[in-house]
């Protein structure tokens, strides 16, 4: 199975391109206006014609309500939703229901008691992302630049496809791939100069590095 990179809180087109032209299989637009990264629906439908298929587009939302999530899928059409919020089961179920789009749960880690939740979600998402649980003060849940303790995922047995995300950069995402064992990686502040600006080099470097580290995890599979 391919390794699935996503670059996350794209929302220019020069670093759409770059993250595009380097590999991206899924490139990420968020729509929650306390983040650095959020974009109008205008942004969102521009950058939307510029992915034309080339990879999965994932519109992050948190906790968003059936107008804003129709909005977006006037605007972008998304591949996925990523929920990024205190989304219940059932509203998972209820998102899949009037979208019809795969959704992808997003799931705090600070401790092991945060994988209580998985079951519930499992028996409905498309995908689990693991991310690191944001500090109480944090003005929002995610893209926090913080990673969580890989290990807490060593014995995780989801039969769900997941992806790790949390403080990667290009130097300790093959660590996370070797102890987590996800399909997927996902990353927005390490490939960013500051916060809400992405920058080339580091998203060619980001997804690079993944890369290199699937290749490495395939050959010793083969031996
Ligand atoms: O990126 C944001 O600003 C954001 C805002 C609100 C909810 C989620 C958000 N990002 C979610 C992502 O998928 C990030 O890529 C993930 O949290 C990893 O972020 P980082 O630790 O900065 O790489």
């Amino acid at each position: 199975m391919s390794l699935l990179v996503k670059i996350c809180g794209l929302s220019t087109r020069e670093t759409l391109e770059t993250a595009l032209d380097a590999g991206a299989d899924m490139v990420g637009f968020v729509f929650f206006p306390p983040s650095p990264r959020h974009l109008s629906l205008e942004t969102g439908r521009d950058l939307g014609r510029q992915v034309k298929r080339r990879a999965l587009k994932v519109a992050l939302t948190v906790d968003a309500d059936d107008a804003t999530l129709d909005n977006i899928m006037d605007a972008l059409s998304p591949d996925i939703f990523q929920l990024h919020g205190k989304e219940s089961v059932a509203r998972l179920r209820d998102i899949k229901q009037k979208f019809g789009r795969p959704v992808m749960k997003a799931v705090p880690v600070a401790t092991s008691a945060d994988l209580a939740v998985l079951p519930g979600y499992a028996a409905v998402a498309d995908r689990i992302l693991f991310d690191a649980r944001a500090p109480k003060d944090a003005t929002r849940p995610g893209g926090l630049g913080a990673p969580f303790d890989w290990h807490l995922l060593e014995n995780l047995d989801l039969k769900l496809p997941y992806m790790v995300s949390g403080g990667l950069h290009a130097d300790n995402v093959a660590e996370a791939l070797r102890v987590t064992r996800a399909g997927g990686v996902d990353v927005s502040s390490g490939v960013e100069s500051a916060p809400g600006v992405k920058d080339p080099e580091l998203i060619k470097a980001f997804i690079r590095a993944a890369r290199a580290s699937q290749d490495a995890s395939q050959e010793l599979s083969v031996r």
